[in-house]
């Protein structure tokens, strides 16, 4: 009670952009990104689906000799989405080129990238939802017919260009689907969703990252970090390197199950994976609104919180673990989330109920 009254009071001055279970890319995360990247779809772990999809279109791309299909990859943040474009790009043997919707402010400067490409490149345009209109339109004969259609000068001066460009793939990854325009999305022959990872999965990760960063680890050291890594890699690899130095000092410099255990708690990462900010949000829910219905925007207003971050790195997790119900009334808490909290459940609203969408 007294922690989730200094949590509640607390409110507005919590650190949302340094949360340590953040999982969008943190500059901390630099110095381990890109040594920990798989490089093939073997050294890939888990996505199962979303490897066997890929491996079958990669293959007959090569079989064929052609490029490879435009590819869309949906999913939260931080699953591993750039490092799949790498692994494209890696078994076709062609060159990566990255950017991101936000980068690309004109048409120019895309078509500055599109020219600049060799045959059956891959670009990756991360953020793909957010590329403007004017740049947008440039995109779609690209991605169509391999060619630029570009119009200068105005009235009689009006000049149009058709500039053919090389085969090329295009591998756009967003957190939103739903912002991405129909017509960009339909240009995108192989549409793949990243779930979020299992506590096994990650904890292979986990075991696979401390090899190459050479830290010692015992298995149950390498699943205690996974359990409270929220499904994701980059959690999972940021987790790893904080245990680190409380296993140096608790336990000779081996993460074990102990050391990992009393490095997480000092963070405030709870036994699943939540921080101080996901309780003050279930707390928001349940104590103000009763758990819910809640609308979203209520409850953003009610946490200080932007309403896409709630629906983008907050839900995501608590939703995975039966923690949060989107219902078409309102955001609901269910037991479950009651119960880790300690504090009881009334059984009111939509709560009990799966009216998942
Ligand atoms: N399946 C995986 N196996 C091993 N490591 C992984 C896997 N997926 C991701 N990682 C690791 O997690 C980190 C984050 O991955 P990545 O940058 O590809 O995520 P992302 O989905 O592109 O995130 P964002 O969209 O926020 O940039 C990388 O260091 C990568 O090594």
């Amino acid at each position: 009670m007294e922690q989730m009254d200094n949590e509640q009071n607390n409110g507005n001055e919590y650190d949302f952009e340094n949360r340590v279970v953040a999982p969008d890319y943190a500059p901390e995360d630099a110095e381990v990104e890109n040594p920990l990247r798989p490089r093939t779809l073997g050294e890939y772990i888990g996505q199962e689906k979303v490897k066997e999809n890929l491996s079958v279109f990669i293959e007959a791309a090569k079989q064929r000799k052609e490029s490879l299909d435009h590819v869309l990859l949906y999913g939260p943040p931080g699953l591993g989405k750039t490092t799949l474009a790498g692994i494209v790009a890696n078994e076709l043997g062609v060159n990566l080129r990255i950017t991101s919707g936000p980068a690309i402010e004109k048409p120019g400067d895309l078509a500055a990238i599109l020219t600049n490409l060799n045959p059956g490149d891959v670009l990756f345009i991360d953020e793909v939802h957010r590329l403007s209109r004017s740049v947008e339109e440039i995109l779609y004969p690209a991605m169509e017919d391999f060619a630029l259609d570009i119009i200068t000068g105005k009235g009689q001066m009006a000049a149009s260009y058709h500039l053919p460009l090389p085969k090329f793939t295009l591998v756009g990854a967003t957190t939103r689907a739903g912002q991405l325009s129909a017509p960009l999305r339909d240009r995108f022959g192989v549409v793949l969703r990243l779930e979020l990872y299992t506590a096994q999965e990650l904890a292979r990760i986990v075991t696979r990252s401390a090899r190459i960063l050479e830290i010692p680890i015992e298995a149950d050291g390498a699943l205690e970090i996974a359990s409270r890594s929220r499904g994701t890699p980059r959690i999972a690899n940021r987790l790893l390197k904080r245990v680190r130095d409380f296993a140096q000092v608790i336990t000779g410099g081996t993460i074990t199950r102990e050391s990992a255990r009393i490095g997480l708690d000092r963070l405030e990462i709870d036994s699943i994976g939540l921080d101080a900010n996901d309780r003050r949000m279930l707390r928001a829910l349940i104590q103000f609104y009763k758990g819910g219905p809640v609308g979203l925007e209520t409850l953003a207003a009610a946490i200080g919180e932007e309403a896409v971050t709630i629906e983008d790195i907050y839900e995501p997790y608590l939703m995975q673990i039966g923690f949060l119900n989107r219902t078409p009334r309102g955001r609901c808490a269910t037991a479950a989330a009651y119960e880790h909290l300690g504090l009881e459940f009334s059984g009111s609203g939509d709560s009990g109920q799966q009216k998942l969408f």
